[in-house]
């Protein structure tokens, strides 16, 4: 099917876009209608619509950089400019294939019936089997599935494994529920989700409130169900089918991805006072491979404070909060080591003490302007974000202004996935890799997502980018090494395009369908 490079909304072409807080810095007409159109649709959708701006921002973005003086009465955009028939693609990408809404019954230890709302968001299998996690959080809507599922979109593409995307969860809250009611309700979400999903089809992960026991419950009931044994979720245990190291992934992927960053600088991250926000799966193994590392981890928190230990987490430290989090309800207040802090109801980004590196794990939008201004007024360098999309746009704006090298989540907590996509593919040959091959794969592709990331968002004025375009991303890394390419550092917005443009080709190829 030809796509026409004009961008229709609702029947008719709307290039005067009403301009709201939503549309502002978007100065392309056709890229305006897209977004507008996407606002009608969802406008009580905040969560969807700031990731749908992030990565559209990023694509805007790049034409300033590229050419600062508007022709005639408008800034070029060089993807779309280049690439008109990606414009409507774009458009297309912010509609999820499939979103589905489901009553998920279960019964509490004490017998009553209760009812929670199961969702799975089937976005886009453009390039592979839906693939993303699932959430459970007692305050999840659809707006912040969607957003997840939008996410996972770009940070899948950018693993260069074939993995579409996806993402699926409950309002359902694990966190005073007893281990019988967990399994009861993970039994009964399955009985409705397991119709939706499949080796071939969507394969579902964790994801926050979802953690190994959770995906043995639903694995145990997807068997149950279906009589088979396949690759219908990732995040198994080891003993049936799960892959080394894939609880370590998301946090040891952050890390590396850091560690690439600082190794094209000639630095390492000996030495370097790093402040990390959440205490779950991502940060707890974020902490490890930074004190792996030499790094000084001054902080983490959860969502009812955080502790400051001002000469730094030590391991045994780190297994202490591992064994506080991995109790039913277990808060990082309970923490006790000779001179650490723990403040109530606060962030460490609030922290008056020099930082070098920011790297928040926790939850979406943790980190705003105020937090942003603080940590660079302290002294911080780099942020790489563990979680999905923890910072505000006013954040990484200030980030971009000021010269901090932001790595975002796409980028680099993409390891998760990544090891996610390595299991599907033991899982289908059969056999179970070593966790040396697993680690040298994740670490190989946080590499080429850095590099992709890099070459992509400096390409303009050193690269040819027809060239680039067509290239795969472990071609365009190699073409970058061969050209010798210093960088600068715009990380983010070469990985939203370099990720746009795969899942775009992809979609074109197949009849824009
Ligand atoms: N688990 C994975 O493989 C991946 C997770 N992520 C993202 O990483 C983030 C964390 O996920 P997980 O560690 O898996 O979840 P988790 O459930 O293991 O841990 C979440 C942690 O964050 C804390 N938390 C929640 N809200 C908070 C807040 N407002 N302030 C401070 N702490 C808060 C909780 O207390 C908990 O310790 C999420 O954004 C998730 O989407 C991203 C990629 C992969
Ligand atoms: O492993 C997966 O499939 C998904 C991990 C995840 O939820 C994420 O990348 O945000």
């Amino acid at each position: 099917m030809p796509v026409a490079a004009q961008v229709v909304v609702n029947g008719a072409s709307n290039g005067a876009a009403v301009d709201n807080e939503f549309l502002q810095g978007i100065t392309n007409k056709g890229l305006r209608a897209v977004l507008a159109q996407v606002q009608e649709r969802d406008p009580h959708q905040p969560e969807f619509l700031a990731a749908v701006k992030e990565v559209a921002t990023a694509l805007a973005v790049l034409s300033a950089r590229c050419c600062p003086q508007p022709v005639f009465d408008r800034r070029p955009e060089p993807v779309f400019e280049k690439r008109p028939e990606m414009l409507p693609v774009f458009g297309m990408m912010c509609e999820p294939e499939r979103a589905i809404v489901f009553r998920v019954p279960w019964l509490d230890d004490a017998g009553n019936l209760r009812v929670n709302r199961g969702y799975r968001v089937q976005f886009s299998s453009a390039i592979g089997p839906y693939k993303g996690g699932l959430r459970f959080r007692k305050d999840l809507t659809l707006s912040v599935i969607k957003f997840l599922g939008f996410e996972q979109m770009f940070k899948n593409a950018l693993t260069t494994l074939p993995m579409g995307a996806g993402k699926g969860g409950s309002d359902f809250d694990p966190k005073d529920k007893s281990d019988a009611e967990i399994q009861r309700f993970c039994q009964s979400f399955m009985t409705e989700l397991y119709r939706h999903i499949g080796a071939h089809t969507d394969v579902p992960a964790g994801d926050i409130g979802v953690g190994g026991r959770e995906i043995g419950y639903l694995f145990g009931q997807y068997k149950r169900i279906t009589a088979l044994h396949t690759g219908a979720l990732t995040g198994k245990g080891l003993d049936y089918g799960g892959s080394q190291i894939r609880p370590e992934a998301t946090g040891f992927g952050t890390v590396i991805f850091a560690l690439a960053v600082l190794k094209d600088e000639g630095k390492s991250l000996k030495g370097k006072r790093c402040i990390v926000t959440g205490s779950g799966n991502v940060a707890q193994y974020c902490v490890m491979k930074l004190l792996e590392e030499g790094a000084t981890v001054l902080a983490m928190s959860d969502s009812l404070g955080y502790v400051y230990k001002p000469d730094g987490f030590t391991m045994a430290d780190l297994e202490q909060v591992m064994a506080i989090k991995s109790r039913h309800s277990g808060k990082l207040r309970d923490f006790k080591a000779p001179g650490a802090q723990y403040v109530e109801g606060r962030k460490p980004w609030e922290l008056n003490v020099p930082v070098d590196m920011a790297y928040p794990c926790a939850t979406q939008h943790e980190l705003n302007l105020e937090d942003a201004t603080n940590l660079f007024k302290n002294g911080c360098k780099y942020v790489f974000e563990g979680a999905n999309m923890p910072s505000t746009d006013r954040a990484i704006a200030f980030f971009h202004k000021n010269g901090v090298v932001f790595g975002n989540g796409k980028a680099a907590n993409a390891g998760g996935v990544a090891v996610s996509g390595l299991e599907m593919s033991q899982n289908r040959i059969g056999l179970q890799w070593s966790r040396e091959e697993v680690e040298a794969k994740l670490t190989d592709i946080m590499n080429t997502i850095y590099r992709t990331a890099k070459v992509i968002g400096f390409r303009e004025d050193r690269l040819n980018f027809d060239c680039l375009q067509r290239c795969t991303m472990n071609t365009i890394y190699r073409t970058a090494k061969a050209a010798s390419i210093e960088y600068n550092t715009t990380l983010d917005a070469g990985a939203n395009i370099a990720a746009f443009l795969r899942v775009g080709e992809a979609v074109l190829a197949q009849g824009a369908v």
